[in-house]
């Protein structure tokens, strides 16, 4: 490639929300099938405990995608300084409910509640975000489970721009156990070559150079810079951070300086990228719950 030619290269922009909507139209044809064959819409309850302002707001996605692919939502906001014991009885509460097929803790967490006694109580048949050990369990031996859904997303977008992910060498940036992780599974599953990294990893930037595969989930907003991307490579953006501008208003802002990787192959943006795919996937995950345990 001349310099001239470099200059003017654009990746692929991967159309999160475009991909989404694909999915939510299948979503909605197995609900309908659902309704037709037991005459009860797939159900879930989603759990918010405090008013962490982008917890409401993503809360509210979810209540409006739902209702957009017909699955009826139940929606249990509690004060921030709920006992743990509370949040407890009614997960039980929703376990034993008929009517409910999926069920959803929204974290992080008051820091009074033990997160991992109460993702731990929800029925692992209706976890569909995937946290339960018996899930985390059944992804890291491939033995089915409810996969979480930002990695589920990931896998979609990496779908829709490569055949196959045989051999290639992948790096995972972020060790959570909600995004890192679990990709990295997903991803050892597909026989990609996986390097698991984190903030602290020494020599990130030139471990980062040789992937085919970049996954961005570190939250640290454009940490990820030009230089970093091999020429041709894939790069996932699972980082959404808001940040205030010299002009006092806010914007989303990923791990990855969009503008610097366009010598990659394809990018995602942050907004319209893995965040809608995260929705829609939480969607899909009910619907293969509501299968499951009718
Ligand atoms: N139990 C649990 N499950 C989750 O799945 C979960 C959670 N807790 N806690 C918080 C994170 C965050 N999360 C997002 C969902 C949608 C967008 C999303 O739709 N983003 C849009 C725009 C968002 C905006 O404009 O504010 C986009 O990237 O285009 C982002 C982030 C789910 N999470």
């Amino acid at each position: 490639m001349t310099l001239a030619e470099w200059r003017t290269k654009t990746a692929e922009r991967i159309d999160g929300r475009a991909i989404a909507r694909a999915l939510d139209a299948r979503t909605a044809a197995e609900i309908a099938a659902i309704v037709r064959r037991d005459g009860i819409a797939p159900g879930l309850a989603v759990v918010l405990v405090g008013e962490d302002p982008a917890s409401q707001v993503y809360v509210g996605r979810k209540i409006d995608a739902c209702r957009r692919v017909g699955i009826v939502s139940s929606e249990h906001r509690l004060p921030a300084d709920t006992a743990q014991d509370a949040l407890l009885t009614l997960i039980a509460r929703l376990n034993a409910d008929p009517r409910i097929h999926g069920i959803l803790v929204q974290v992080p967490l008051p820091a009074h509640i033990d997160a991992g006694a109460v993702l731990g109580a929800i029925d692992p048949a209706k976890d569909v975000d995937g946290f339960h050990p018996v899930n985390v369990g059944r992804l890291s031996t491939g033995t089915g489970g409810l996969v979480p859904c930002t990695p589920l997303g990931v896998m979609l977008l990496l779908d829709s721009v490569l055949d196959d992910l045989t051999g290639l060498d992948a790096v995972v940036i972020g060790k959570s156990n909600i995004v890192g992780k679990p990709i990295a599974m997903l991803l050892l599953e597909r026989e990609a070559t996986v390097t698991v990294t984190h903030i602290e990893t020494r020599g990130l930037a030139d471990i980062v150079r040789k992937a085919d595969l970049v996954i961005a989930a570190a939250g640290a907003p454009r940490l990820v810079r030009g230089f970093w991307i091999k020429q041709g490579a894939v790069v996932i953006d699972v980082g959404i951070t808001r940040v205030l501008q010299d002009d006092g208003r806010t914007k989303l802002v990923g791990d990855v300086a969009f503008d610097e990787v366009q010598h990659a192959r394809a990018v995602t943006p942050v907004p319209g990228g893995v965040g809608p795919m995260t929705i829609a996937c939480l969607l899909a995950n009910t619907v293969k719950a509501a299968n499951q345990n009718k």
